[in-house]
């Protein structure tokens, strides 16, 4: 409505509930950071927190005490981590390595964790910061309990800025020194308006800046962009102890979103779990080949989403990116196969690659 006049117009009224409830965020949110900011107890770093990353990838495991993490680990790697039916039996981060698919992945099994977790009830702020560290995050969750503790969990990980499952907000953001705020968007906003942009910016103390939204993002979203430090994290729901309900019940967990079903007590669908770890992981396997001969397929080199031509020759040998003259790359990284590349080419998975020295 133009006039904008909020008692006469239910629309007004609606939007400026709107304004108020979007405020209202960006003001939470800066409190919430202000409080989290400062690590209060010096006992918040170590007591076997601080476990070195290894391997190819990390994943750490999340959940209310006596879920069965500590069994879990047991089971999938050659490490031993106490279990028993008492809470907060495990008291410390203990690693181990699942080996699949010829990459080591460190499997971090963790203290229990509660409500309250992320404002440092038990020891739920060194859990959380080791979770912030990983590459996937699994929730382990008992399938008898109902499902408060995954809704508890997330809301104590959304709280410290871990987003599950979600990318990142497609806005680009760039305060400037002068000039005010330029505002613009590339497709139709339904959850935020200019105004509204405005008034959290200003919230923020943040008066001159260029916005761009190429995504229809809430106000949530938004505040996240301008805050940063947010880590987007894809996450595992897994409901273990399945042994222990009904068929009815297994059947609607498994159907529910990012969500797998287990019984560590019975090794039930460990394989698929290990299947779908594998594809949150999106690791990316290279294949080397040495010129005239057909690929290596039975050792690949594994790496993170993102890597380059670079990274791969750090793999092979420490100084191999000095003597690096140029390399051939077949796979869907190229638009030809092979296709002569440089050391920053991005590599794609499953792309085969010949270096040639200087
Ligand atoms: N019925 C059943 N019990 C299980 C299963 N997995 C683990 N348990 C039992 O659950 C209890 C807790 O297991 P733990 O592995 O210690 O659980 P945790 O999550 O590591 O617990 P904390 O370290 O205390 O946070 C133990 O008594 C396990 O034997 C399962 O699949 N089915
Ligand atoms: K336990
Ligand atoms: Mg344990």
């Amino acid at each position: 409505h133009p006039n904008f006049l909020p008692t006469s117009c239910w629309v007004c009224v609606i939007a400026a509930t709107e304004y108020h409830l979007g405020l209202l965020k960006a003001k939470l949110a800066k409190y919430r950071a202000q409080l989290l900011e400062p690590s209060k107890s010096p006992a918040a770093k170590g007591e076997g927190f601080d476990v070195m990353k290894s391997g190819d990838a990390r994943v750490a495991l999340i959940g209310f005490p006596s879920v069965g993490k500590s069994t879990f680990l047991s089971l999938m790697t050659s490490t031993a981590s106490e279990a028993a039916s008492y809470e907060f039996t495990t008291l410390t981060c203990i690693p181990g390595v699942i080996e699949y698919k010829g990459a080591n992945i460190q499997l971090l099994d963790l203290p229990g964790i509660i409500e309250g977790a992320a404002q440092g009830k038990g020891r739920g702020r060194q859990v959380i910061a080791v979770a912030r560290t990983a590459d996937v995050v699994i929730m382990m969750l008992d399938a008898t309990k109902g499902e408060v503790q995954r809704a508890l969990l997330e809301k104590e990980l959304e709280s410290v800025g871990i987003r599950l499952n979600k990318s990142k907000p497609n806005i680009y953001f760039k305060p400037k020194k002068g000039g005010g705020i330029s505002f613009n968007s590339t497709v139709t906003l339904t959850q935020c308006s200019e105004k509204l942009v405005q008034l959290i910016l200003h919230e923020y103390k943040i008066f001159n800046a260029e916005v761009l939204f190429r995504e229809d993002c809430s106000p949530d979203e938004f505040i996240d962009v301008i805050v940063g430090n947010r880590v987007y994290m894809p996450c595992l729901y897994v409901y273990n102890k399945i042994d222990q309900i009904s068929m009815e019940e297994v059947d609607r967990l498994a159907r529910r979103p990012h969500s797998v079903v287990i019984s560590c007590g019975m090794k039930l669908n460990l394989d698929y779990l290990l299947e779908k770890l594998w594809e949150y992981l999106a690791l990316t396997c290279i294949y080397t080949k040495k010129r005239g001969q057909r690929p290596d397929f039975t050792d690949a080199i594994i790496l993170r989403k993102g890597a380059s031509v670079e990274h791969v020759c750090h793999r092979i040998h420490r100084s191999l990116a000095s003597q690096f003259k140029y390399a051939l790359v077949w796979g869907t990284s190229t638009k030809y196969s092979p296709q002569r590349v440089g050391l920053t080419h991005m590599m794609e998975h499953e792309d085969v690659i010949q270096i040639v020295k200087k």
